[in-house]
């Protein structure tokens, strides 16, 4: 697939996809919205993809949503608009994502890296949510993901201040799983989709679930669900192999069934 804003490709069973609009450090508009969406709708589609990589340029994730173009849309044309489903299409994948960021994540670039599933960053990476220095405010979830991330403290002080937040203090507060030199980012990132692509597809899916329904709900109704998702799984021929596997002392082999 050609993508007028993403650079594609396929390692095995993970897909790599890179912002590429350098020119605006990889500013948000509605071009890279339309790549993206046709992207995760073929990785979703896809049974040989198992896991994605989202990515940036050395120098930008994302600087944010594209200020000139946002700066031309009209109340209605944002509020009737299909910019924000487009962007809960992206959230609503079921299937494993990582973000894996250098540079500027600022507001719509902060938010987008939040939707994955966890970020990996560069000692390079810098956070934060500066819509309000545009008289605005987060619009693709950052006053909700963050606060969930790194507590209402940080996330209120971002938020209010429009300051960035380095890679070494993100690391602390809980937005990013891990820090990696810049020059591995990618390869770690591959790596570790790698890894999560060798697990049995219906737990990666299942593990997704019951996880991020841990930020959305009460702790007794996430261990319901937990629970049943745990039994569903003894349905599966995968969790038959992947028990088996471990008895007789080799590497499963999933299905997906
Ligand atoms: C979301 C897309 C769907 C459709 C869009 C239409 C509306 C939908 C809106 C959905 C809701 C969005 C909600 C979101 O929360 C809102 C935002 O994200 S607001 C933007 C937040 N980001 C910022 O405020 C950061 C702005 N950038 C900067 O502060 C600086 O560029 C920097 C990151 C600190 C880097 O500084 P420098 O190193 O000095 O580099 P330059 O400033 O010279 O930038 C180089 C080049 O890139 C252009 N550029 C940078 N950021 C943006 C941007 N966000 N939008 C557009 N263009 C950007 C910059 O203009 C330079 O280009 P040049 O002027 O040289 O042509």
């Amino acid at each position: 697939m050609n993508f007028e804003t993403l650079l594609v490709e396929t390692h095995d069973a993970v897909t790599l996809v890179r912002l590429n609009r350098p020119q605006a450090l990889n500013a948000l508009n509605s071009a890279v919205l339309a790549d993206l969406i046709t992207v995760f709708a073929a990785y979703e589609t896809d049974p040989a993809q198992r896991c994605l990589v989202l990515t940036g340029s050395d120098k930008a994730f994302a600087a944010g949503a594209d200020i000139k173009e946002m700066s031309q849309q009209s109340f209605a044309a944002m509020y009737g608009g299909n910019f924000f489903a487009g962007y809960d299409r992206i959230t609503a994948c079921r299937k494993p994502w990582i973000a894996a960021v250098s540079g500027f994540a600022l507001g719509g670039g902060c938010e987008l890296a939040m939707m994955a599933d966890f970020i990996i960053a560069s000692e390079t990476a810098k956070f934060g949510q500066p819509e309000i220095k545009l008289a605005v405010m987060p619009g693709m979830g950052g006053s909700q993901r963050l606060v969930r991330a790194i507590g209402k403290a940080k996330a209120m002080e971002m938020c209010l201040t429009g300051r960035m937040m380095d890679a070494a203090e993100a690391e602390r507060a809980g937005l990013v799983a891990r820090l990696v030199p810049m020059a591995e980012l990618v390869d770690e990132a591959l790596k570790t989709a790698a890894a999560i692509a060798a697990m049995a597809p219906l737990a990666a899916i299942a593990t997704k679930e019951a996880v991020d329904a841990a930020f959305e709900s009460t702790l007794t109704a996430g261990i319901r669900l937990e629970r049943r998702l745990f039994h569903a799984l003894f349905g599966s021929e995968d969790q038959k192999e992947g028990m088996a596997a471990f008895v007789e002392k080799r590497a499963g082999a999933f299905k997906g069934q």
